[in-house]
């Protein structure tokens, strides 16, 4: 398998952002390194976009309701949500604003930081728990600069800027809270047990991983992209931005665009969600493209099973003659090692279609 793939690294020789600062106002040109369309133009226009509201909205605060019609209601729209689209937009989450904000400065400081300094934190793999870095596929850069930190179950930081190690720490709790909550909805939906994915996929000790993403202005927006399409590994992945657009969904055969309500959070179903619910919650091709104007930040937060867990489709939802397994099981740690050979590489799910029995 891994042969016949592109090579996926982490270390172009300089920072997206040290690049980008670098090029003179009048020059449009860019290293054909990043040149990810033949053809100008394709990224931008057959993306559609979509109008406000489009991406299912789920209220966090009628998920935990004590009420149980208004419970049930909620976790209905949610498995509607997973089934129709696979990303939602969270409102009424409860994370303060401050707090988003406490880690978006703190990751614009980070990138603020002298090159050197911020190249002690370069990593060598997709496990190890600090990377900073960007993506190389085959030949291909990405206009990205991107933080790795690894939050759970071991608390990993960086030592500066001051104050994101405990900006971190916070900023990580918060989410597992409401992950745990959605899990939890999200098992039901698919009838099973409400704690089915805590305790099969020992989530006590589940991974969650924090991915500071940085795009810089781009002068040629339409030939780079900031991330190939792709879709997340884990459980489930949370997004938060600095307010500019650049995710698109691959949504019914087309590229979506996404604008996420103010101070909501973006969710998306991840493989082993798909894995665990026999493919009937799928996780979803999605890709970041970049713009001339702006400088854009994402934090997204991967959710994941414990390292050890077996992760497979789960048993109570299996039938021999109606719904017969359709993914191996494999445990959590294989799956993250063997991924880096392929699914980057090609962008089309292709490692999850490897598991398929
Ligand atoms: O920056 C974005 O909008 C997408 C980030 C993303 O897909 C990821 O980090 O996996
Ligand atoms: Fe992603």
């Amino acid at each position: 398998m891994a042969a016949s793939q592109p090579s996926v690294t982490f270390d172009t020789p300089k920072s997206v952002k040290a690049l980008a600062a670098e090029l003179p106002s009048h020059d449009n040109s860019i290293n054909p390194i990043y040149t990810f369309q033949e053809t100008p133009n394709i990224v931008n226009d057959e993306a559609i976009s979509a109008e406000d509201g489009t991406l299912p909205t789920i209220d966090f605060s009628l998920l935990i309701s004590t009420n149980p019609e208004e419970r049930s209601k909620a976790i209905q729209d949610l498995g509607r949500a997973c089934q129709d689209w696979g990303f939602f937009m969270l409102i009424n989450h409860g994370v303060p604003e401050s707090l988003f904000k406490a880690i978006m400065d703190g990751s614009a400081e980070f990138f603020d930081l002298p090159e050197e300094e911020k190249m002690q934190f370069k990593g060598k793999g997709i496990l190890d728990p600090i990377n900073y870095g960007s993506l190389r596929v085959g030949n291909v850069s990405f206009w990205r600069d991107f933080l790795k930190v690894f939050l759970h179950p071991q608390f990993h930081s960086i030592n500066k800027p001051p104050g994101f190690s405990e900006t971190s720490f916070e900023f990580g709790k918060e989410l597992r809270r409401i992950v745990s909550e959605i899990l939890r909805g999200i098992s039901k939906s698919l009838g099973l047990e409400e704690d089915y994915l805590h305790k099969e996929l020992n989530l006590e000790n589940g991974q969650q991983i924090m991915a500071v993403n940085l795009y810089p202005p781009c002068p040629k927006p339409e030939l780079a992209l900031g991330l190939p399409p792709h879709s997340d590994y884990g459980l489930l992945n949370i997004l938060i931005t600095n307010g500019i657009a650049g995710l698109q969904v691959k949504h019914q055969g087309k590229w979506v665009k996404i604008n996420p309500l103010p101070n909501s959070i973006t969710v998306n179903i991840g493989d082993h969600i798909e894995i665990v619910s026999n493919g009937k919650y799928k996780s979803v091709m999605h890709r970041a493209v970049v713009n001339k104007e702006n400088t854009r930040m994402s934090i997204a937060t991967g959710h994941g099973p414990a390292l050890d867990a077996v992760v497979s489709p789960a048993a109570p939802l299996l039938d021999p003659v109606n719904n017969p397994p359709i993914y191996k099981s494999l445990t959590y740690r294989e799956y993250v090692e063997l991924l880096r050979y392929g699914k980057l590489a090609d962008g089309d799910k292709a490692f999850l279609n490897q598991l398929r029995i």
